[in-house]
């Protein structure tokens, strides 16, 4: 199995493999692009958007910076709006809905090292995918940790860590995140 498999299945996979590292060259280049285009020049800043990210609806804005691994794991769909400095390790799949708004400062880590330190030290990575449902808002500087899924019509208060799934129609906030209240239609 390459480090690339090893990465998508959820394995431990050597975070200094040659593959990778040639690969996070390109997306490198593509994340200097973005950040170079004049602010006031939205279509251009459109454009460069759809070829950084895996697949997009209709209606995605970023606002610059924006920084990623590889934005060919990041999947949005349509109506989505990220506020200023979103930063997205997207070494496994980021999967968001329709209608997702994010906030300033915002995280979503889909990478874990090896919580011992002599394992940590030999260039280890581990990566589990993030799922974000339709119409959710997450507010500034909420971290999302790896393996979370975030279910449909939910808030997620400022300044939260998100560690364990979120289920359906709530409002979440918090460290580590827990329940604040349902929300009702
Ligand atoms: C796309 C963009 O750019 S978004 C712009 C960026 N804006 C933000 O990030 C703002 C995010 N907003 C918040 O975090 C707000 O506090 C909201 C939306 C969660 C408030 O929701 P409301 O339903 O009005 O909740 P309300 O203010 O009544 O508070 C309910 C409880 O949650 C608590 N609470 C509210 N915000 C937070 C928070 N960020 N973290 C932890 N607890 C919180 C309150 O203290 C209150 O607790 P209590 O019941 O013990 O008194």
């Amino acid at each position: 199995m390459t480090e690339f498999e090893k990465m998508k299945n959820g394995e431990w996979f050597e975070l200094f493999d040659e593959a990778f590292s040639k690969r996070k060259q390109e997306y490198k280049k593509l994340r200097s692009e973005f950040a170079e285009i004049p602010l006031l020049n939205e279509d251009e800043q459109q454009n460069k958007i759809k070829e950084m990210l895996g697949s997009y609806g209709e209606h995605v804005y970023i606002q610059p910076p924006f920084a990623f691994d590889y934005g060919q794991n990041i999947h949005v769909g349509s109506r989505f709006y990220a506020n200023y400095n979103l930063t997205v390790l997207d070494t496994n799949d980021v999967i968001i809905g329709n209608n997702v708004l994010i906030g300033p400062d915002v995280g979503i880590y889909t990478i874990n090292h090896p919580i011992n330190a002599k394992a940590r030290n030999k260039g280890l990575g581990q990566s589990f995918p993030v799922h974000i449902g339709n119409d959710v808002w997450i507010g500034g500087h909420v971290t999302i940790v790896p393996g979370v899924n975030i279910g449909n019509n939910v808030v997620i208060a400022a300044g939260a860590v998100v560690t364990k799934n979120v289920p359906d129609n709530v409002v979440v906030g918090g460290v580590p995140a827990n329940i604040i209240k349902s929300i009702e239609d």
